[in-house]
């Protein structure tokens, strides 16, 4: 397929595809594993999405940061932990059906399609469709479809690490009086008062699909996530300890990213009928 000029596409190490993006509106990067936007900033800002300096590029392996599709679970498989975290869609190599520039931004549209590989994860037909605009904007949704002759349930999350300046100044408005499972220690009911500040490991699923904005004072600006098709938002910084724990994030990293995602989890997870199809949608801006 032809890009346009505003794509190219190179190997940011040999076998692994990356398409880079240098647009009026913003620059970014976008990885064929996992369909993974990797990188997005719009003109006249620093990067808004928070990559790894450490994340491991490697075919079939996540990247840490940007934005990692989890599907078709969330967190662990539901009843076998040797099923790969977050589901199988962020460690696949998928596939680019169309890319297109306009004045507002670039259009990608990538495809996932059941395999024999996916199927000794999981055993049904079916299409991911993963469709990015990169502009002044960053939207990203993800369709799913399912080609199988029974229903399926998935649960998903567009696991998005957004960039801040020091998580202790940052508070997260748009989740006050909603109720959260706490998966910190023993999973917990919570009811959710105020907004949402930083001083510890915080690993939240809201049952909120509604507008998030995240005050950052340290950088001088608010982001603000805006989902569609989403029931749940999960908040997630992993603070002192758990950064030490994940290797390809350095010890300090915690002060510097926040996680928040539009998803469907727990009781959120989404029941696609034969034939039927489900898109979850967040959109990110300044
Ligand atoms: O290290 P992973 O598999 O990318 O997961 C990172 C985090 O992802 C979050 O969404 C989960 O709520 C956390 O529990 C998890 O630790």
């Amino acid at each position: 397929m032809s890009l346009p000029a505003s794509i190219t596409l190179s190997e940011a190490i040999p076998g692994y595809p990356t398409f880079t993006v240098n647009h009026a509106t913003c620059t970014a990067r976008v990885a064929l594993n996992g369909a993974h936007v990797m990188e997005w900033t719009p003109t006249g800002h620093s990067p808004v999405l928070y990559l790894s300096p450490e994340a491991v590029l490697e075919p079939g392996k996540p990247i840490r940061g940007g934005i990692p599709v989890c599907w078709p679970w969330f967190n662990a498989h539901p009843s076998d932990a040797s099923k790969p975290m977050h589901g199988f869609a962020r460690n696949r190599p998928w596939t680019l059906m169309e890319a297109s520039e306009s004045e507002e931004g670039v259009k990608m549209s990538f495809v996932l399609c059941s395999d024999a590989a996916t199927h000794e994860l999981w055993p049904f037909e079916f299409e991911a469709h993963l469709t990015v605009i990169l502009g002044a904007k960053l939207d990203v949704s993800l369709q799913t479809i399912n080609k199988s002759g029974s229903e399926f349930s998935v649960a998903e999350a567009l696991h998005t690490y957004l960039t801040v300046g020091d998580i202790a100044q940052v508070t997260v408005k748009g989740l006050a009086e909603t109720t959260y499972l706490d998966t910190v220690g023993e999973r917990t009911l919570r009811h959710q008062t105020g907004d949402i500040t930083f001083d510890q490991e915080v690993d939240r699923q809201y049952f909120s699909g509604g507008t998030v904005v995240v005050e950052d004072p340290a950088l001088g600006r608010k982001l603000t996530v805006e989902k569609n098709g989403s029931g749940t938002t999960v908040v997630w910084n992993p603070w002192i300890e758990k950064s030490k724990r994940l290797g390809d994030l350095p010890d300090e990293a915690y002060h510097q990213f926040l996680c928040v995602e539009a998803a469907n989890a727990g009781e959120a997870v989404v029941t696609v009928p034969p034939g039927g199809a489900h898109v979850i949608q967040t959109i990110i801006s300044l």
